[in-house]
């Protein structure tokens, strides 16, 4: 309907066609005449858009009434697909425009408009040179030395604000894609670092691969381009208009009408012949994220992947990786070559002969109203109106050539507007994960529909809480239980029975499918997992973390206290050994597994919460520092959560919950008896575990 109303009716078409021959004849003055026909076909421009617009709109709407039954075409729809610079981009583009430049009096846009200023100024100092030029030459034709060395020194002082204004134009464009670069930086650690975002975008939801090469490449290039295409487009913009403004003048404005027909003529054949390079653009950034997150796995897993020797394995998965990437980046390569070549060919040489023709006009044609037609007269025109040309050629040729910037601008938009759009759906609690098959059946189906009820209270209840995996596993259907302060729970079960999951629940990383939990504010809660996490930064931030300096302080907590916090898990030596509170190490690689699990309890002594999850914490240490660690926690007064299967820690606990990994559980006192059983049920594991060998060894006689 939109597309409608831009049309003009038949009846106003026909007469408009009528009345322009005699509209054009009513202007007198040649610049008029030009201006006019310029307006004409603008107008002819739209009529034909609206038309397009139109016509693509009636096929949408037939596809849409087709589509049930007969099926779309496929054609179609990857037609419509590669025309990139539509309207989706312009309103990405403007969403991301309002990050990067936040108001009228934004320092983005200071910079924008002084950046114009210089523009405009470089293009007025461009044309006063051409017409130095021209009488430089006309002179020296003339044989007029006075007029020739006159003319030297204006060159020559002409020189100093040229200069500067085009180091002042680099200097803007440069600052200015810095600027950007800044505030969507800013925007996006804002989203990706509130409300776990990190988290949920990379465990809940498929659509975002790498976010770190979103957030550290993608939003450089798209600050550059943007940039870049703005004096990419705004000079050339304003050098066309200017200098065709002064050619008119002397070549006649009719001759500068059909040259630019000749020339949009051919931009039109161009551009529909310009490959989808803002797609390349995209699917290229992509590929380069996924290589560079298969380096960045293998040096967190050096380790381990060396002791393994799976070199050769790796080497697989990286050369597979780099051979996607460059066999993607050739094929691009290939279609800019061919593209180039059309490019130069139409730009270069067959707009050079127009432009030629062009500057021709004064010398073979009688133009009205320009004066004098000697030799030197002649010279001066032609050498002013050349390089004119020149200048006006080279800008529409910057301004075809930014089309293909924009596509590569549309790649960069598009891939950054999408990462803040699903940040903005995960935010909104909506994820998009492949699911297990086991999702489909109906009541897995109806659980991954609901959502339950979270509320603060000071103890831990989960009343009917389904435990359910990212990719829709239920795991457990109604979980109940509750942790009281001064109930410490111990939580066993096999491998993946939802043990950890329950945690990332009660941490609110994953969603609460049904039933009601209770819990406290998250402060009262902390978390060890059994691979702690060691920050970037000084030896007292590894005790500390998440609190800064700051924060330590205002608790009144000194380095003394700290250092009798490391004395309770027998590490206070690692203070001098590694130079200090505040020497700066990769923690992960300087201390042992063990030393990092007494690490994290310190941090838990440190922060001395209400409740405590410990997650397989303290596998790598001694039976003595364990039974020290859960003495002083206890001391301290946290109620302690522990998820083990080792034996020695089931004194510390008066509650057990048992999940047998089919989905069923059981949730009991932890007193003699039940200890009694759980000897009995892993004395007979392990007697089972025992069987194991003498089973394949008799199977090792059976066949020998
Ligand atoms: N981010 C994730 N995406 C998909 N599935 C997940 C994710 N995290 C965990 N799971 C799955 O959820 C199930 C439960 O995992 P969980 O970590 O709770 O096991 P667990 O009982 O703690 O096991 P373990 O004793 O081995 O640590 C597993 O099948 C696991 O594969």
């Amino acid at each position: 309907m939109a597309a409608q109303s831009k049309l003009p009716s038949e009846r106003t078409f026909k007469k408009l066609v009528k009345e322009l021959p005699a509209l054009y004849l009513q202007h007198r003055t040649k610049i008029s005449r030009a201006v006019y026909l310029t307006l004409v076909v603008a107008l002819i421009n739209r009529i034909r858009n609206a038309i397009s617009e139109q016509k693509a709109a009636s096929a949408r709407q037939a596809e849409t009434r087709k589509r049930p039954g007969t099926g779309a075409s496929s054609g179609e729809a990857t037609g419509r697909k590669k025309v990139e610079i539509n309207r989706e981009f312009f309103r990405n583009l403007m969403k991301l425009l309002k990050i990067v430049i936040p108001g009228w009096r934004s320092k983005e846009l200071r910079l924008l408009i002084s950046h114009s200023v210089f523009l405009v100024l470089r293009t007025l100092l461009s044309l006063y040179v051409a017409e130095l030029d021209g009488r430089l030459v006309s002179s020296l034709v003339r044989g007029k030395g006075k007029d020739f060395l006159t003319g030297l020194i204006w060159w020559m002082t002409m020189a100093v604000p040229a200069t500067f204004t085009n180091s002042m134009l680099s200097y803007h464009q440069c600052k200015l894609s810095l600027q950007y670069r800044t505030r969507l930086t800013n925007y996006i650690h804002n989203k990706y670092l509130s409300h776990m975002t990190f988290y949920t975008l990379s465990a809940l939801d498929d659509r975002i691969k790498n976010a770190d090469q979103l957030i550290t490449v993608d939003v450089a290039k798209f600050s550059n381009s943007l940039a870049e295409l703005y004096s990419n487009i705004a000079k050339p913009v304003l050098d066309m208009a200017i200098y065709n403004y002064s050619l008119s003048r002397s070549v006649g404005g009719e001759g500068l009408f059909f040259m630019s027909l000749i020339v949009q003529l051919s931009a039109s054949v161009m551009r529909a012949l310009t490959p989808p390079f803002g797609k390349y653009v995209a699917d290229e950034a992509r590929l380069e994220g996924e290589f560079r997150f298969q380096h960045s796995r293998l040096i967190d897993y050096s380790e381990e992947v060396a002791l393994y020797h799976g070199h050769e394995a790796e080497k697989d998965t990286l050369d597979k990786g780099y051979f996607t990437l460059i066999k993607h980046v050739n094929r691009i390569l290939r279609r800019r070559f061919y593209h180039g070549v059309m490019e130069d060919f139409v730009i270069k040489y067959f707009w050079g002969a127009l432009g030629l023709m062009l500057c021709s006009v004064p010398v073979f044609v009688k133009i009205p109203g320009v004066a004098g037609n000697n030799m030197g007269d002649r010279t001066e025109s032609f050498v002013t109106n050349r390089r004119m040309l020149l200048m006006s050629s080279d800008a529409f040729g910057r301004v075809m050539f930014s089309y293909k910037e924009i596509t590569e601008l549309a790649g960069y938009t598009s891939r950054v507007s999408t990462f803040l759009d699903v940040i903005d759906d995960v935010q909104a609690g909506h994820f998009e994960k492949n699911l297990v098959s086991s999702a489909d059946t109906e009541d897995n189906a109806a659980i991954l529909r609901n959502r339950g009820k979270i509320t603060e209270g000071p103890d831990i209840d989960f009343v009917d809480v389904p435990i359910v995996s990212p990719n829709g596993d239920v795991l457990v259907r109604a979980l109940s239980f509750s942790v009281k302060p001064g109930d410490h729970l111990l939580i066993v079960g096999p491998n993946g029975c939802g043990k950890s999951s329950l945690f990332r629940i009660l941490g609110g990383l994953w969603p609460v499918y049904g039933g009601t939990v209770r819990k406290p504010p998250f402060e009262d809660i902390f978390y060890i997992p059994q691979r702690p996490y060691l920050s970037r930064g000084t030896l007292r931030q590894q005790i500390i973390y998440p609190d800064g300096i700051r924060e330590m302080r205002d608790k009144g907590i000194t380095d003394n206290d700290l250092h009798r916090i490391l004395s309770v898990v027998e590490i206070e030596s690692i203070v001098e050994r590694q130079g200090g509170w505040d020497s700066e190490q990769e923690w992960t690689d300087v201390l042992s597994g063990g030393l990092q699990q007494r690490v994290a309890m310190a941090r838990l002594f440190y922060h001395a919460p209400k409740y405590a999850i410990l997650d397989e914490c303290t596998s790598s240490v001694t039976l003595e520092i364990e039974r020290v660690m859960y003495d002083e926690a206890k001391r301290l007064g946290i109620t302690l959560m522990t998820v083990s299967h080792r034996r020695s820690l089931w004194q510390y606990h008066n509650n057990i919950l048992q999940f047998d990994g089919q989905g069923h559980y059981i949730f009991t006192k932890l007193d003699a008896e039940k200890r009694l059983q759980l000897e009995d049920e892993k004395e007979e594991l392990d007697l089972q575990l025992r069987a194991v060998p003498n089973i394949e060894q008799r199977i090792a006689e059976l066949t020998a």
